[in-house]
Order: structure tokens, then C-alpha cells, then sequence
């Protein structure tokens, strides 16, 4: 072996300055530990219990804190060399399968669907070693449609993406973002004809979406729209599979004369009898059909709204799979997420920067990131359960299928009954293979068992990001969300594959409290509510909850608060944000706490209880007009037809705060005392007054707004009356 042949297809840099982070750290942690000694030895002869709870809420922060600095100790970055990578292995390269996923025609667009599928044909890679299968939950006839428009389409887009090495490869995406006039005479002209012919694609598919059926002509252009014939419902229906593009297919070509990606349309038989795992269920039918067409040796999972924004990213991943030195270990390369359509401050904390840009990396530091559902490349082999021993190496030569006298129909016939309802049946899938079952996070549990296998993970964040998507544009949507996932979390971590009931021994331990900080999400709504309520209300009553002004206590509780405020603000900018969007931040940070959190915890229990059955709310991604003219100039959605309980929860909170700052500050100016309040209760007033200074947009919506984003009427009502009242009893009692 030559020296090049021996050097690696990617680098591992750890962070720099982790020891000032460690020196920062540790004085926090001090500071920590003497507000804890304050609360345990300067415990006050009445209210005890009230004490006690501000105790107790402390001794979680402060665990809770500790958990995430396995997130920050311990950062590694990637860097890939695709160039050693083409020069080893171009020939030889392996087949990859792209799965994705969409559930729902109406909220889940059949254009935008597409403009996902196009994205990852267009990749830059072998097309006969490439295929795309899409899943559809929603067995909907116009998606089907769509995939059919798009399999044509794809014949000019590809070569003209190849030809003129464009990017992003979402048609969609592309035409949204370049401009005739900055290309050559050439090109431009290229360009505008492929651009006539997508809008005039569009329009067909649109037509049939408002129509809701497709048209006469376009049925009798394919077989398979004869499989709606027996069709009930989308919960009720049959197999329906097309192979669209047979790779095996010589005459399966583009206009220039290229071969063409494999492209698949699934939609696995649905029965009310039979359940079927939402998205879990889909990519374990994806992944035994394919098996059967092209048997890629990876497979990328992709939701319908990611599109690919980098055309290079499969060759990203082969580095790390393909690695001679290190590759074998490495189950999974997942991507961060990131979106298309995040406003400058994101009103709602969407963009997640520094769990991509600072948590990830830590947790790829301890063994490897979680899998998080989209923007993941899997060995096929692992993710069908596989385990780790240190003599397995990649053989990804071997998955090739070989080529039969079949057709294409009687290739389908033949593997339909693998997309049955019935076919897990008395099986290991969604067990031991494939992707786990009876989680909300399938992706989170499914992705930490591979881990407990003994396999490693790889988290690559590249400069040009490698997937781009949808993001909720309410405030109910995002609470929603993240309900779903902190739910899921919290069962992942009562379960017997948690973290710490499994991964204990098996992973490294800083990827333990890593998992465990994402797992216990939802627990931080006890500690954040009654950090929320209490000192307010007692605020009111004139009972102090802190430390005087003069006294030494008050120093680490200033250092702590001042210090950990400081560090996240820093964190939040050199992550890429702005100043008011870390302020958006933590609004939604307190929101979340309050509402998703708490209603995850209570609906876990009540599953526990045996009361309910977590489902899967489909995320929406698309919005009317009147709201994204709203979010776009980031005025917070609450919908005023919508009364939902946790906007009451919200509204209530942000009430007691305003009626405690209130209150207060007239009985200082009524009665004078200013001098005395501020000495006593300082951090209060100040802990009351940021609480209502973070609430402004609520109040906005409240009382003053009159456009149909405001909060609902009845909501306002009832949250006033309810906080009114507990101020009122607390105040006299
Ligand atoms: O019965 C279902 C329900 C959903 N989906 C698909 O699953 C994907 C994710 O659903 P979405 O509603 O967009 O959920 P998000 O919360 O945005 O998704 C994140 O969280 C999920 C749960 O952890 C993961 O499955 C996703 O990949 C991840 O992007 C979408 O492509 C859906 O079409 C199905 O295929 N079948
Ligand atoms: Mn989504």
C-alpha cells in the first residue's frame, strides 16, 4: 500500500479552548454547590415548605446542568476527503437507497414531496448505483401522480444539474434562488426552457390536487393508478407498489442518453385491524422491499420536506463508511437538520443552532450523535440488527442483486407481500430488526439501541448544509412538536432500552447523560413552574424566597445567574444567531418547560396508567397566507380559534406575573418602602420582572392585538380570572 492509499477519507478535530470551558465550568459548579448549601442550611422558621420546594427545584437545575456538560466537555468536528475517497473507490462504489417519507397529500404537498425526490436523484453519484423509494402513508392517488410527472421530469432536470453542476438540486429550491440574468447566455437559456417544463408539471399536479383526481388522460398514461380500484380508504387499501424507474432497465435512460436512478413508489397495505407504526412501520416495509430491487449497502432516510441541499453528501458519508481504518465501526452519519424557511430571530426557537451546532458535537465526542430521523445515512446491515464485533468489516460489495430475466411487473408481484399488513407477524421487526415500534421518537430509541450494539455513530455538519426543510410557523405547532418528542423521550428513558437501563456499561457515559438530557426534557416542567409562580406570588405577599442584597449569599446566586445567562447569549451567537433571536430563545425555552413538557409528562403517566395511546401528529407544512404574513414579520401565531390548553397554561403564568409586578409596584408607590423591597427581594423583582418582560408578545395578543393571530378570546378570560384569583387568595392568606 502507498502512502495516499493508507491515508484516512475523514479527520476528527477536537474543539478548541476546552479548558477555559473546563475552568468556566468547574467555577459554576461552585457556585452551584453554594446556593445549595444555602438552601440546606439557611432554611427559615415559617414556610418551610415553600423553602423546601425552591430547594428542590434548585437540586434539579443543578443536576440538570450537570447532565449538559457532556454536551460541552468533549467537542469533536469532521472534515471528510472525497477526493481520496473517488480516487480508491470510484469503481467500486456502494448502491445507496434513499427513503423517503410522506404521510398526509394535504399537509404533506405532493409538489413539495417531489421536489425532495428530485433533490436525491439529482445526487452527485452513479445513478445505476442510487435508488429512490417513497413512502406514502397516505396511499394518495395525486402523490402517486406526482412521482409519475416527476419520474419524466426527472429525465431533463438530472443531466441539466449534472451538465452545469447546480445546487441546491431541489427544482423548487433552485429556481426560487438563481436569477436568469447571473448565468451565462447559455445556460439561461437551458434553464428557462427546464423551467417552463417543471411550472407546466405543476400545473398538472396542482389541477389535480384542487380537483382532487387525476385526469382521464394521465390515468390511462400508467397501471398503476388501477391499484386505486380497490381502494377503500388510506387506512384501508391494498399494496400498492410501482417501480417507476427500472434500473436494471438499459432503456431507462435521460435525455442525454444517462442512465437513471432507480425510483419506487410504496404505499404498504393499511387494515383497522392491523396497526401500523406510523413512520417506523413505513421504513421497515421500505427497507425489506428494497432489499429485493437494489439492496443498497446504505440507505439515507429523508422526511418529505428535506430536500438536498448538497449534491456531494452521499460521497460525505462514504468517507466515513468506506474508511479502512475506522469505517467498520460506524453504524450511522446523521446530518444536522436545518431549514429553509427560519425568519432572522426565530420567534420560535427553530432553528435548534446550538443543539446543532454545539450538543451534537459534543455527543459525537462520547460515541456518536443520536438518530434523528431524517438526514441519516445507515448500514443496511445494522440498522437490520446486526451486531458489532471488532473482526466485521463493511462488505458492501456483496449487496448487489443479481440481475434475473424478471420483469419489472413480475418483480413486483413477486415481493408485495413483503409491504403486507400482516407480514410482521410472529417476526423480530420492530424488535430486533429494523426500526423499533411503540415509540413517538422511533428514531431516538432505534438509533441508541444500534449504539448499545456496540457500534459508533458520526454527527457531520458541513459548511454548506446537507438537508434543508420545513419548519412549523405557530407557536401551537412547535409546542405541539416538541410534545411529541419530549414524550417519546421520556418513554425511551423508562423503558428497558433507556439510556441508563441499557446503555449503562455499554456506551460511554458521557453519552449517557448526553441521551439523559434529551430524555428527561419533559421533567424540567416541575422546577420551571414553580421557579415561575412561587417567588412571584410570594413577591406579592412581601415574603423573601433569596438571599438579601447585603448578604454574601447573594454572590453565587448573581455569579450563576449572571455567568450561565452570559455563556448561553455567547453560545447562542457563535452558533450563527442574533441577539433578539437568543431572547426568542429563551421565551420559547420557558414556553416549552411550561406547556409541552408538562403535558408530555402527564400524558406518558397516563399511558403508564394504561388511560392513552401516544400517537404521531404529523407536523404541519404548509400555512395560509394571513399566517405567513405573520411569521414572517415574526409576530408570535397563537390563532384565535384555537383554545388550547396550553395557551391557557401560558396565559395563566404570564397573568401571575404581571398581576405580582403589578401589585407590588403600587403598593411601593402607595406606601413608599422601595429601598426595603429591593434589599429583601431584589432577585424576585428582578426574577418577576424578566418573567413579564418575556411575556410582552403575550400581553400583545392578549389585550391588544385584533388581527386573527391574537390569542383566543375565551383563553384570556379564564387565565385572568384564575390568576386574579390565586393572587388575590395568596395575597390575603
Ligand atoms: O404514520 C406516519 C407518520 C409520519 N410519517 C412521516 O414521518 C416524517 C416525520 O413526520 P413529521 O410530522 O414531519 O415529524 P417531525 O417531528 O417534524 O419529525 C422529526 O421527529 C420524528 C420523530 O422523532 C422523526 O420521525 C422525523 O424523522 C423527524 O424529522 C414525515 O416525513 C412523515 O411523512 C410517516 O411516514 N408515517
Ligand atoms: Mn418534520
Amino acid at each position: 500500500m502507498d502512502s495516499f492509499a493508507a491515508a484516512p477519507l475523514f479527520e476528527t478535530k477536537k474543539a478548541k479552548g476546552s479548558s477555559i470551558y473546563k475552568l468556566f465550568s468547574a467555577s459554576l459548579s461552585v457556585g452551584i454547590v453554594s446556593i445549595l448549601i444555602y438552601r440546606a442550611t439557611q432554611i427559615p422558621e415559617n414556610r418551610r415548605i415553600v423553602w423546601i420546594g425552591m430547594f428542590g427545584a434548585e437540586l434539579w437545575f443543578a443536576f440538570y446542568w450537570f447532565l449538559t456538560q457532556s454536551h460541552r466537555l468533549n467537542r469533536v468536528y469532521r472534515r471528510t476527503f472525497k477526493d481520496r475517497l473517488s480516487q480508491r473507490y470510484e469503481d467500486d462504489l456502494p448502491g445507496v437507497d434513499v427513503f423517503v417519507c410522506t404521510a398526509d397529500p394535504v399537509i404533506e404537498p405532493p409538489m413539495m414531496v417531489i421536489n425532495t425526490v428530485l433533490s436525491v436523484m439529482a445526487y452527485s453519484y452513479p445513478p445505476e448505483k442510487l435508488a429512490v423509494y417513497l413512502s406514502d402513508d397516505g396511499g394518495s392517488e395525486i402523490t402517486f401522480y406526482a412521482l409519475l410527472e416527476a419520474s419524466r421530469f426527472a429525465k431533463h432536470w438530472i443531466p441539466y444539474c449534472k451538465k452545469f453542476n447546480i445546487e441546491p438540486r431541489s427544482p423548487d429550491a433552485y429556481f426560487s434562488s438563481s436569477e436568469y440574468s447571473e448565468l451565462e447566455a447559455s445556460q439561461a437559456k437551458h434553464m428557462a426552457s427546464i423551467k417552463k417544463l417543471y411550472q407546466e408539471m405543476e400545473n398538472r399536479i396542482e389541477l389535480a390536487k384542487k380537483l382532487k383526481r387525476v385526469s382521464k388522460d394521465a390515468l390511462l398514461q400508467h397501471r398503476g393508478f388501477s391499484s386505486w380500484d380497490s381502494f377503500v380508504s388510506p387506512k384501508d387499501h391494498d399494496t400498492v407498489m410501482q417501480i417507476l424507474i427500472d434500473g436494471r432497465d438499459p432503456e431507462a435512460k435521460d435525455i442525454e442518453g444517462c442512465r437513471l436512478p432507480t425510483l419506487v413508489y410504496l404505499a404498504r397495505e393499511k387494515r383497522p385491524q392491523h396497526f401500523h407504526n406510523f413512520k417506523a412501520g413505513a421504513m421497515n416495509a421500505l427497507i425489506r422491499v428494497s432489499s429485493e430491487i437494489s439492496n443498497g449497502a446504505v440507505i439515507l432516510n429523508v422526511d418529505c420536506d428535506m430536500y438536498s441541499n448538497n449534491s456531494q453528501s452521499i460521497r460525505d458519508a462514504l468517507c466515513f463508511f468506506l474508511d479502512e481504518e475506522k469505517g467498520n465501526e460506524i453504524a450511522f452519519v446523521q446530518f444536522p437538520q436545518n431549514f429553509h424557511n427560519l425568519t432572522k430571530n426565530e420567534l420560535y426557537g427553530g432553528s435548534m443552532r446550538v443543539v446543532s451546532n454545539v450538543e451534537f458535537h459534543g455527543l459525537d465526542g462520547y460515541g456518536g450523535p443520536m438518530y434523528i430521523g431524517t438526514g441519516c445515512f445507515h448500514r443496511r446491515d445494522t440498522l437490520c440488527g446486526r451486531k458489532f464485533t471488532k473482526e466485521s468489516t463493511f462488505e458492501w460489495k456483496q449487496n448487489t442483486i443479481s440481475t434475473t430475466a424478471e420483469t419489472t411487473v413480475e418483480l413486483e408481484e413477486r415481493i408485495k407481500q413483503l409491504a403486507s399488513s400482516t407480514f410482521e407477524k410472529n417476526t423480530q421487526w420492530g424488535n430486533e430488526t429494523g426500526l423499533k415500534y411503540g415509540c413517538p421518537v422511533e428514531d431516538v430509541i432505534t438509533g441508541l439501541t444500534i449504539q448499545c450494539r456496540g457500534w459508533k455513530s458520526v454527527y457531520y455538519n458541513p459548511e454548506r448544509k446537507g438537508f434543508l426543510g420545513v419548519n412549523g410557523t405557530t407557536l401551537d405547532q412547535t409546542l405541539v412538536m416538541h410534545k411529541r418528542w419530549s414524550e417519546g423521550d421520556l418513554q425511551i428513558f423508562l423503558s428497558k432500552y433507556g439510556p441508563f437501563s441499557n446503555g449503562l456499561g455499554k456506551i460511554n457515559i458521557g453519552l449517557v447523560m448526553g441521551y439523559c438530557v434529551y430524555c428527561l426534557w419533559s421533567i424540567n416542567c416541575f422546577a420551571t413552574l414553580y421557579y415561575s409562580i412561587v417567588p412571584s406570588v410570594y413577591l406579592l405577599k412581601g415574603v423573601p424566597l433569596f438571599p438579601q442584597v447585603s448578604s454574601m449569599w447573594l454572590i453565587p446566586f448573581t455569579y450563576v445567574i449572571f455567568a450561565e445567562h452570559a455563556y448561553s447569549f455567547a453560545e447562542y451567537l457563535f452558533s450563527g444567531g442574533t441577539v433578539l433571536g437568543w431572547w426568542n430563545e429563551q421565551r420559547m425555552w420557558l414556553y416549552k418547560r411550561t406547556t409541552s413538557y408538562l403535558f408530555a409528562f402527564i400524558d406518558t403517566l397516563s399511558t403508564y396508567l394504561g388511560y392513552s395511546n401516544s400517537g404521531f401528529v404529523i407536523s404541519a407544512k404548509v400555512s395560509n397566507e394571513d399566517v405567513m404574513e405573520r411569521y414572517e414579520q415574526e409576530r408570535m401565531e397563537f390563532g384565535a380559534d384555537i383554545s388550547s390548553p396550553m395557551f391557557a397554561v401560558l396565559t395563566f403564568l404570564a397573568m401571575v406575573n404581571l398581576f405580582c409586578l403589578i401589585g407590588v409596584s403600587v403598593r411601593v408607590i402607595w406606601r413608599g418602602g422601595f429601598e426595603l423591597v429591593f434589599r429583601n427581594m431584589g432577585l424576585q423583582v428582578l426574577l418577576c420582572g424578566v418573567l413579564v418582560l418575556i411575556n410582552l408578545p403575550l400581553y400583545d395578543a392578549a389585550f391588544f392585538r385584533r388581527d386573527k393571530g391574537k390569542l383566543n378570546g375565551s383563553v384570556t378570560i379564564k387565565s385572568v380570572f384564575l390568576a386574579l384569583s390565586l393572587c388575590t387568595l395568596y395575597f390575603l392568606v
